[in-house]
């Protein structure tokens, strides 16, 4: 038996993907570009063991034992790993030095993610990027990330970008094989560690329209998307420009801009899809309010959406602690311990509302009323940072029968 335990991070787009030439080989119809999160916040771990004695591949996600034969997606993701370890075992064989025929094992695999599934907080990307991430490992598959991404991306498509660190383009490719759509990083985490993100949790219920059903409607019936598809690759361009010359600016600008045109082609979506909800239109006002009151007129902050209403928020380190504080005032949350942890200690020690709200900052009541309480439930600082991690064998999810430690309470 051989058994390997990995996390992967969650990465949030600043230039969307949505839309799918292909749907089996998962090839996207624009370029799209992400920034990987701190896996010491959000996270998928994996845990796969591949054992002869095994009767058939089974899966346990977030302890609960789930049909995978039904998963095509994984199983792609198996179908690829497997293949190159075979060539490696066959390759190895014909030299006369035969290596364990660990493609021909059933696997068990067990996975949990520390935040909720399928509520748009992008566990899908985390999750496919931590299955292939520890196949590969498994397997002792070359470590080419853009190779493994085009294996990721047949799991979910933005789970190709968060095989890496920092700041990641997943190139659409032209080929209709899809082995030119591959994801690359445009610049390491620690090009621009400045740039930090404040997840707002607006809903952790699991969504409505997954992304999956919903980008293909987009495709099949809103003509705004035909417009949106011939400005991405200028705002692909601007975006890696920012990005590079660490300009907020910019890069504040076009991550809006895109987030908006995202859910303006749901909207435009037959029947259309809303992703958005009143809170997320909250918050996107108050950072309007808050980037015009800046003193230079310069944005401080930008806002982001995926296909939920859970506001990421993008800023410099040094606008961090204003903002959250900002957020708590007008989102006001009902348990404080839960509603924010300080990990990085960005408040100096002072609580929530303590010491605060500039005058400036409170004159946005006359734009924004100060929201229920819980409208937001919870915060969460954190910041670019690395790619998939290899954990040892303590952190196995898997026991020596190669059985779930946990399972979930029922
Ligand atoms: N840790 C994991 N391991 C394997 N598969 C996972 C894992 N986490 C999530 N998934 C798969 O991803 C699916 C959820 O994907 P979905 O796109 O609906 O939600 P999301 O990723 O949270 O949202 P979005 O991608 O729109 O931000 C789950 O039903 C499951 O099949
Ligand atoms: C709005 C998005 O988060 C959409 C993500 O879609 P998925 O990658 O979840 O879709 P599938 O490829 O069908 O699995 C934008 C993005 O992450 O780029």
């Amino acid at each position: 038996m051989k058994t390997v335990t990995c996390t992967a991070p969650v990465n949030i787009a600043v230039i969307k993907y949505w839309g799918k030439r292909d749907t089996q080989l998962i090839l996207p119809t624009n370029d799209s570009l992400s920034v990987t999160l701190s896996q010491d916040i959000l996270h998928s771990k994996t845990t796969i063991s591949a054992a002869k004695e095994y009767s058939g591949d089974r899966l346990w996600l977030n302890g609960k034992e789930e049909d995978i034969t039904k998963n095509k997606r994984m199983h792609n993701c198996f179908r690829e790993t497997r293949a190159i370890r075979k060539a490696v075992e066959d390759k190895a064989a014909a030299a006369g030095q035969p290596i364990e025929l660990l493609s021909t094992y059933p696997v068990h695999v067990c996975s949990e993610n520390n935040f909720p599934t399928a509520a748009g907080l992008a566990s899908s990307a985390s999750g496919l990027a931590a299955l292939v991430f520890t196949l590969a490992k498994l397997f002792d598959l070359p470590s080419d990330m853009s190779e493994l991404s085009r294996i990721a991306r047949q799991g979910s498509g933005s789970a190709c970008r968060s095989l890496f660190g920092g700041f990641v383009a997943w190139e659409m490719g032209k080929e209709a094989d899809g082995s030119d759509s591959k994801a690359v990083q445009v610049a390491p985490e620690t090009h621009w560690p400045e740039l930090e993100a404040l997840v707002c949790v607006v809903s952790d219920a699991k969504k409505g329209t997954s992304s999956t059903e919903g980008m293909q409607n987009t495709i099949q019936t809103s003509p705004l998307m035909a417009e949106r598809l011939k400005v991405v690759p200028g705002r692909m361009e601007a975006m890696k420009k920012a990005i590079l010359a660490k300009d907020f600016e910019s890069f504040g600008e076009l991550t809006m801009r895109d987030s908006n045109q995202f859910h303006a082609v749901c909207l435009d979506t037959f029947p259309p899809i809303f992703y958005l909800n009143d809170t997320s239109r909250g918050i996107m006002r108050l950072i309007h309010e808050y980037n015009r009151s800046s003193p230079d007129g310069k944005i401080k902050a930008a806002y982001t959406y995926d296909a939920g209403p859970n506001a990421v928020i993008y800023a410099p380190k040094q606008n961090m602690r204003e903002i959250i504080q900002l957020i708590a005032h007008y989102f006001p949350g009902t348990d404080s311990d839960y509603y924010f942890k300080d990990t990085y200690g960005v408040l100096g020690g002072a609580a929530l509302g303590e010491n605060y709200l500039p005058a400036a900052h409170t004159s946005f009541e006359e734009v924004i009323p100060v929201h229920p309480v819980g409208s937001v439930s919870r915060l969460l600082h954190t910041k670019t940072h690395d790619g998939p991690r290899v954990l040892s064998e303590k952190d196995s999810l898997l026991n020596e029968q190669g059985l779930p430690k946990r399972t979930a309470q029922v």
